[in-house]
């Protein structure tokens, strides 16, 4: 029955706030059409639809809120006005009763909390709509922060996705415009993508695989999991000091170096997308801070693990040739990287592709170099290749939308940063990687299991493949042979028969040449 009522709430705030109007132009359905007349009445449609779209969604409650913040990062697929808007949404949730949290990890622990921790700070130090974070330390000392999730978000989260689901079939079925939409394709991405969050144990080994790739790097710290302590609900892991990045004053006043810190933000990124293919993908700035303790001072630390992206090999020279031929102007490659990689159609023209990126890129060469903005470059690409039916990857939706946070954090923290020349040695490294004598050995020694195994049956392979070679070679011998005989009649007929028409033709001439004189 709440089902029921929380259902006709949804669909009372959706036709309330005018959101009718902004996904459906034009309803083929008359209950639908009547519904929405009823409701009309006396509503006020005069805000613009973003902001109308963003109090709609903070009114329906915290998943909304949350769907409405990832939809933001969409920016490929929503009017920029919209997305505007939906990046305002903030999680302004209270931080819940810490007696449930306690009762939380009690209950994952099976334990008294005062037999799991030394000490347990109550208050929260954070609190978002899906977890909380308290400050804790463990018997034998070591200090800790601890992760718990919202209690009973699982059948909260459930309820309404199945709501969003359904509502994504009316959209879907309404009209055309809600088919082209694709509402249930988004709803199920919304759907993983909460699920993925969910679970604290894959936000500890994404964090845990970040904390080795980035061992050797020296920029930036991530908390090291104490795995004893890890549960799908509860989290813990190493205490990290550090200021938010956002207080920029306060790092200026501690003397941190704020160009070098701009610079290891992009350097950190690249490195994580085009050397390990892990990126932390999650960087707004209240998960980024900065060490001022003396001996890791002006080091970034990075927190919050719960959304990683993953590239292949694959993608990552798709990138990099991209780029590369973006910045030398080289449009027809780009148009040919599209099509080689199958990206679009094998159907499509190379010259209309290539005409569209470049209306799409050329823009950005008006100003300097420095100012160009590789996520804005990468999202108009991705716009102009929808036109070519091109499906964008997630993975690389997640990349453009990171690599926006990077550059605005990076530019906010030192306006002339140049981004593409901090970028360029990256990607000219790993593109002569990928040529290089150092590939084909890392190739040889990836495949070399395969080799040891194959080798020792090798003479017994090739024997067998000679034999049976051998066999098929007489065949074709003979037939050959066949075919050579054939040609020769063929040939001695045509000489002789010809042979004797030119002989023929000579006693002819012979005869009458006796007749004439
Ligand atoms: N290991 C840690 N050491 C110190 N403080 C931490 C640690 N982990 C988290 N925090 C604090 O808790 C805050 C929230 O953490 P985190 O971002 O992981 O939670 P969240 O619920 O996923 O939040 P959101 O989704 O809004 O980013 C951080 O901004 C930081 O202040």
């Amino acid at each position: 029955m709440s089902r029921v009522f929380r259902g006709i709430f949804i669909t009372w705030t959706v036709l309330r706030f005018g959101l009718d109007e902004l996904v459906l132009s034009s309803f083929e359905k008359p209950w639908i059409r009547m519904l929405t007349r009823i409701v009309s009445v006396g509503r006020n449609l005069k805000a613009p639809r973003g902001e109308r779209l963003r109090e709609a969604l903070e009114r329906l409650g915290p998943i909304f809120v949350k769907f409405g913040q990832v939809m933001s990062t969409r920016r490929d697929l929503l009017p920029t006005d919209i997305a505007n808007e939906l990046a305002k949404l903030q999680d302004r949730v209270p931080p819940f009763d810490s007696a449930v949290a306690i009762a939380i990890i009690e209950k994952a622990f099976g334990r008294p909390l005062a037999q799991i921790f030394a000490t347990f700070e109550s208050t929260p130090v954070a609190s978002a709509s899906i977890a909380q974070v308290h400050f804790a330390t463990l018997p034998n000392g070591r200090e800790v922060a601890v992760k718990v999730l919202r209690p009973n978000m699982l059948p909260a989260i459930e309820k309404d996705l199945a709501l969003m689901r359904m509502m994504a079939g009316w959209v879907e079925g309404a009209s055309a415009d809600g088919k082209r939409l694709k509402p249930r394709e988004v709803v199920g991405e919304f759907d993983k993508y909460l699920h993925d969050e969910l679970d604290l144990l894959r936000e500890a080994a994404n964090a845990a695989q970040l904390r080795r790739n980035m061992q050797g790097l020296d920029l930036v710290m991530i908390p090291e999991m104490v795995w004893d302590y890890c549960m799908p609900d509860v989290m813990v892991m190493q205490r990290m000091y550090g200021t938010p990045i956002g207080q920029i004053q306060r790092l200026l006043d501690a003397g941190v170096d704020m160009k070098k810190l701009a610079r290891d933000g992009v350097t950190i990124f690249f490195t994580q997308v085009f050397r390990d293919g892990f990126f932390h993908a999650d960087m707004h700035p209240g998960n980024i801070q900065v060490s001022l303790e003396p001996a890791t001072f002006g080091r970034y630390i990075s927190l919050d693990f719960g959304i990683v992206g993953t590239l292949t090999e694959s993608d990552k020279e798709y990138l990099a040739q991209n780029f590369s031929a973006f910045f030398q102007r080289d449009y027809k490659r780009v148009a040919e990287l599209h099509i080689e990689s199958g990206w679009v159609p094998p159907s499509t023209r190379v010259d209309e592709l290539e005409a569209a990126i470049r209306a799409c890129c050329e823009p950005y060469f008006d100003r300097p170099l420095k100012e160009i903005s590789l996520g804005m470059v990468l999202m108009r690409l991705f716009q102009t290749s929808r036109r070519f039916q091109v499906e964008i990857q997630p993975q690389l939706v997640l990349l453009q939308k990171t690599l926006l946070n990077i550059e605005g954090l990076g530019r906010e923290l030192d306006p002339d940063l140049d981004l593409w020349s901090t970028a360029k040695p990256f990607l000219e490294k790993w593109m002569l990687e990928q040529v290089g004598p150092e590939k084909l050995l890392a190739q040889l020694k990836a495949e070399a299991p395969a080799y040891a195994k194959l080798l020792p049956g090798l003479p017994r392979l090739l024997s067998q493949y000679l034999k049976d070679r051998h066999g098929s070679n007489n065949r074709e011998l003979l037939e050959l042979l066949v075919e050579q005989k054939r040609t020769n009649k063929l040939l001695q007929s045509l000489i002789y028969g010809g042979l004797g028409f030119v002989l023929g033709l000579i006693a002819m001439q012979m005869l009458l040449r006796v007749r004439v004189f």
